[in-house]
């Protein structure tokens, strides 16, 4: 599913994280790693947000070097602490991701009811709480036709009802669409809810498949 090709990112002369020629298959997969091994980089990376020398590659043939319009198309991301333009409304800011990721028509309509954010929809997101930020980006994360989504701490800040429904979300697009989903977390993942995630180590400036 996706392709690491001689990757290497450094911050200035800090190298923050490389990873020699990995592949993943499709699945479900929980970055782990302490505060600072690289997590944020590598999902930054991949949400193509940092420039990194080498190249990542999905499906075997979206470069995100050669492709990087395409590649984004079928890579969303949610970001652990989301920044969004504060005099936008969150229907707004939906409309313009759903436009940029060609989403089907009417497709946000079912996550907005499911995750409970329909009253604030009209809001400037400028007055929303951090939970309600969050549910935001995780909306917004699912909108498209994604081939893999990448959630950077999806599991901070939102109640356990809105947690429950992510799982659900993820289970779903899994199983039904072959989506697949890089999630960190220092919180584990619910092993009830999704019983067959595998688990990737970012430590000593790497990437590595655990177990
Ligand atoms: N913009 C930056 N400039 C310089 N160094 C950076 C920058 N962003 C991250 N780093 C460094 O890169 C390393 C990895 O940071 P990163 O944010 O990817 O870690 P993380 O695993 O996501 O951490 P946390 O669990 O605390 O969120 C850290 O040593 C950090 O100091």
């Amino acid at each position: 599913m996706l392709q690491f090709v001689n990757y290497k990112k450094t911050y200035g002369d800090y190298p923050a994280l490389q990873i020699p020629d990995l592949e993943l298959e499709a699945g479900i997969y929980w970055i782990k790693g302490v505060n600072g091994s690289g997590k944020s980089t590598l999902l930054k990376s991949i949400a193509g947000i940092l420039a990194f020398n080498g190249d990542i590659v999905l499906d075997g043939n979206v470069s995100i070097k050669k492709q990087p319009v395409g590649f984004r198309k079928l890579v969303n991301f949610a970001e652990a602490e989301p920044l969004f333009p504060e005099f936008l409304t969150g229907a707004e800011m939906i409309s313009l991701f759903a436009d940029a990721k060609d989403a089907p028509k009417g497709q946000e309509k079912q996550y907005i009811e499911s995750m409970g954010i329909q009253t604030y929809m009209e809001r400037p997101i400028g007055t929303y709480s951090s939970g309600m930020l969050k549910k935001l980006s995780l909306v917004l994360a699912f909108l498209g036709n994604p081939k893999l989504i990448l959630l950077d701490e999806p599991l901070i800040t939102i109640d356990t009802a809105a947690l429950k429904i992510l799982y659900s979300w993820i289970s779903e697009q899994s199983t039904q669409h072959g989506v697949s989903f890089m999630l960190s977390s220092h919180q584990p993942l619910d092993a009830d809810e999704l019983p067959r995630a595998g688990e990737l180590l970012v430590a000593n400036q790497t990437l590595t498949i655990n177990g």
